[in-house]
């Protein structure tokens, strides 16, 4: 008797590779690929008043499609548990990789930043804001490239204008002055990404944390100064794009646009980041071949099927059939 009816005959369950806070993550495979897969499941009863959260990340992983943002691939949702079927990470996460080389030169540090900086740069574009960016929220897959997880948190500010208008159309005069200043707010809003980039640099390049204190209000007293000692082995590049991060006014830290041409991350690579999703918009046509066929329907019928995007087996199926092509595998059902 399977623990979890739900997935039974859909994807072989292994053992748990982690847990964090409300969840458990197993590692499976789905079915009918034999992919590796990551299967986030969440109590609902436990969750009690974190349930905002899972459907805050369930609607914010749905409309992320990017080369480093870990990709859903299927929700599943009984009346006492969530299931989310993720992009398996075979690497971990960042933090334990910076823990056990004590701390990354230059030249590493800048290749896992680009790719951070692409992911943060398309969630942006996207509208979101991830607010929890750290380095136990960044996963390495099996080529050492980072996937960003966790949108528990993240905010869709842009969603919010209309109630922001809203509000002022309602009873401006009980509106605050940063909503009526709009635009800047909501500007603000995305800003706390770059801070928290800071923060990331500081912790790959150093293997510690600019801002630490046992004590909590002596920790929210260097923060909101902005105080912080740099270690003699920065150089003084790096120390000044973390000073560009690491602005305490958000008006003055560094934009998402100045970051991506930023001279100390086209060092050595001489482009600015590619922070696009490399994942095309069109359905590929391999996919739905095989899908097709497997299913006993023609081309038309499966295109229009998996453009409904609805995150069930065949959305996982069709993911899973692309992450195959894309790693060079036949694209193939079992
Ligand atoms: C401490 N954290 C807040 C949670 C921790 C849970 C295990 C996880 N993990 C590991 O710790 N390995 C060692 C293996 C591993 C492999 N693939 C994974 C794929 C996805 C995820 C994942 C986990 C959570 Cl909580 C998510 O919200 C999303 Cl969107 C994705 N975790 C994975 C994962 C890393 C993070």
């Amino acid at each position: 008797m399977s623990l979890y009816p739900e997935l039974k005959g859909l994807y072989h369950l292994r053992e748990t590779i982690g847990s964090g806070g409300f969840a458990k993550v197993k590692l499976a495979y789905h079915a009918l690929t034999g992919e590796k897969v990551a299967v986030k499941i969440m109590d609902k009863r436990t969750l009690g008043a974190e349930l905002p959260r899972v459907t805050t990340e369930i609607a914010a992983m749905k409309e992320l499609c990017h080369q480093h943002i870990c990709k859903l691939f299927q929700v599943i949702e009984t009346d006492t548990r969530f299931f989310l079927i993720l992009e398996y990470c075979p690497e971990g996460e960042l933090f334990d990789y910076i823990v056990s080389k004590d701390r990354l030169n230059e030249a590493e540090a800048r290749i896992f930043f680009r790719q951070i900086v692409a992911a943060v740069a398309y969630i942006h574009d996207c509208g979101f804001a991830h607010r929890d960016l750290k380095p136990e929220n960044l996963l390495l897959d099996e080529d050492q490239n980072i996937k960003l997880i966790d949108f528990g948190l993240c905010a869709k500010p842009k969603g919010g204008m209309d109630s922001l208008l809203a509000t002022l159309c309602g009873s401006p005069a009980y509106a605050a002055p940063e909503l009526i200043a709009g635009r800047q707010y909501l500007a603000n809003l995305f800003q706390v990404d770059q801070w928290s980039m800071g923060v990331l640099l500081y912790a790959l390049l150093c293997g510690f944390l600019p801002f630490d204190d046992e004590n909590i209000s002596q920790l929210y007293k260097k923060i909101k100064n902005g105080t912080y000692t740099s270690p003699e082995w920065l150089s003084e590049g790096s120390k000044e794009i973390i000073s560009q991060l690491l602005q305490v006014d958000p008006k003055r830290r560094i934009s998402i646009p100045a970051l991506l041409k930023h001279p100390w991350l086209t060092k050595s690579f001489n482009v600015p980041i590619e922070w696009q999703s490399k994942y095309k918009k069109c359905l590929d046509d391999d996919c739905i071949t095989e899908l097709a066929v497997h299913h006993g329907k023609t081309r038309g019928q499966m295109e229009e099927q998996i453009s409904e995007w609805k995150y069930d087996y065949m959305t996982a199926t069709y993911f899973l059939l692309l992450e195959k092509k894309m790693k060079g595998k036949p694209v193939r059902l079992l």
